[in-house]
């Protein structure tokens, strides 16, 4: 259920603000942008933007959300709000333009995902839920996207939802797993609401409502014959290996074939390798090996290197909580305010580390390509455009330059005007086919899990010098 509400109190208190000072109409530029990738990776997978859509279309303050902010009250008793305030509230309708970045495409630091503009109260006003949908299902979609590619080929199958942040973050999670790469969820939901595929096994708790292994495998297999991997690690699992395989043999003169078994316990990699072992000799080549308990990308990786024999990987906990990351820290930034003459006045937010400073302007991202590799990226001021040959410049260490040369594209593209959704619509499967399309488009040791290539993605060298005139005259 989207909701205005879905806010911090201090958006409301600073449109009240800005409602009073008579400066609501100020129009404004935005950014939603984070300033260092996740889980030390080479990139990140831009996610979000559909919720984001979905809730400005029904953005509404209801008749029942402004009573509750009217019987809001100060720590001190008075009226938070003005009544008339909320009158305005009530008859407010966004008046915003976005652009943004497609969803499933792979973006870098610094690089604006959305950018808003509109009058300030509304732009400031769409902030904590902007940044809640883009900052969680951009950390989800790139942590898939890391164990897919971990995986090399081998489908990795969503389990999350018992382990996610809750209802609504196991729904998103599931939509940006998806996006990410992920063969199929477990989570029903996702796959009625988004047409994922949904894929499953059984539980510990099937193969103990029995008294014998084998009677629970061969019970399964009698009411699933097209559709059974059977859990082999509630007792002795080469053991329950064995057990399969009669249960294998019975499907078999039925017509039916074992689909897989699930290893959720022990060494993976030995007892794998042992399994297949039992299996093809006994006949049973195609029958599927199945992996889960508590992996990630690195142990993924570490199994593969091992020799493990795992067919299909399926991954809950550290999938859709982001594992050893647990948020992105995208922020939204105010860069630039329209002056009465038309012309943009530049914003910036200046901080100890010149990096962390923001960037001003109304900013645009071009991507450069060398045939079917990406080179680099530059992210420039639209209404400034380039100064000379595309140089960019790294801002955390801006003696690292590079000249971009090639064919090249903006990234973002507008996706809202006039109260309405612009541009081709954007399916998940689209994202989807996005985020594969240009992964593959990287340098493969930009993709690498562990000490990655930085790819060159970096302000466009006139837009870091009029930065840095910027940042001294703030000093
Ligand atoms: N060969 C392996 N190499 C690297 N990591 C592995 C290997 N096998 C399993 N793991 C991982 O090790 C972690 C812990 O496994 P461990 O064997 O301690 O737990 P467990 O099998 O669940 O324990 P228990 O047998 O008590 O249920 C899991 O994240 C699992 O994915
Ligand atoms: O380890 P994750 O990556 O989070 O993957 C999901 C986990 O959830 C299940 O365990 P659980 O003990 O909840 O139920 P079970 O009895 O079906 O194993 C499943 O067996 C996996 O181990
Ligand atoms: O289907 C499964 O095997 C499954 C589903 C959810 C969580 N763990 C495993």
């Amino acid at each position: 259920m989207n909701s205005p509400l879905q806010t911090d109190l201090y958006q409301l208190t600073m449109a009240a603000a800005y409602w009073h000072s008579g400066t609501a109409d100020q129009e404004s530029v935005f950014h939603a942008f984070f300033r260092q990738l996740p889980f030390g990776g080479g990139y990140a997978i831009a996610a979000g933007l559909e919720s984001v859509l979905e809730w400005v279309e029904t953005f509404h303050f209801a008749q029942h959300d402004i009573a509750y902010l009217g019987e809001l009250r100060t720590p001190r008793g008075e009226l938070m709000f003005p009544p008339e305030f909320l009158k305005f509230l009530s008859e407010l309708r966004l008046d915003l333009s976005i652009d943004a970045v497609a969803e499933g495409e792979p973006v870098f630091a610094h690089e604006p995902l959305l950018r808003v503009q509109g009058p300030i109260l509304h732009a400031q006003l769409v902030e904590t839920a902007l940044l809640n949908m883009v900052n969680f299902q951009t950390l989800v979609a790139t942590k898939a996207a890391r164990m897919v590619d971990a995986a090399g080929g081998a489908p990795v199958v969503e389990f999350g939802y018992r382990r996610a942040q809750g209802p609504d973050g196991a729904l998103s999670a599931s939509r940006a797993a998806w996006m990410g790469g992920c063969a199929g969820t477990s989570n029903v939901l996702a796959g009625q609401r988004y047409g994922i595929p949904v894929r499953g096994t059984h539980a510990h708790s099937w193969v103990m409502s029995f008294d014998e292994e084998t009677e629970a495998f061969d019970r399964y297999a009698e009411a699933m014959p097209d559709n059974s991997i059977l859990l082999v690690d509630t007792y002795d699992t080469l053991q329950g290996v064995r057990n399969a395989i009669l249960t294998a043999r019975k499907l078999r003169e039925r017509g039916h074939e074992l689909g897989g078994i699930r290893l959720d316990s022990g060494d993976l990699a030995w007892l794998s390798q042992q399994a297949r072992m039992l299996l093809d000799e006994a006949g049973f080549a195609e029958v599927k090996i199945v992996a889960s308990n508590d992996l990630d990308e690195s142990i993924i990786e570490s199994l593969r290197q091992q020799g493990a024999r795992i067919d299909v990987w399926g991954v809950g906990t550290r999938l859709v909580t982001g594992g050893d990351q647990a948020a992105l820290g995208g922020v939204y930034k105010l860069a630039a305010l329209r002056q009465p003459d038309g012309s943009w006045k530049p914003r910036i937010k200046r901080s100890e580390q010149s990096a962390k400073s923001s960037i001003p302007g109304r900013l645009q991202v071009r991507r450069f390509r060398n045939r079917s590799e990406w080179v680099g990226d530059a992210i420039y001021d639209e209404d400034r455009g380039f100064t000379g040959d595309p140089v960019i410049v790294d801002p955390a260490d801006p003696v690292r330059r590079k000249k971009l040369v090639g064919e090249s594209f903006d990234l973002l593209q507008p996706v809202w005007r006039g109260g309405r959704r612009v541009g081709a619509t954007q399916g998940l499967d689209e994202a989807r086919e996005r985020c594969r399309a240009g992964l593959a488009a990287l340098h493969p040791g930009v993709r690498r899990a562990v000490n990655p290539h930085r790819y060159p993605a970096g302000l466009e060298r006139g837009l870091w010098q009029y930065r840095e005139t910027l940042l001294e005259a703030r000093a």
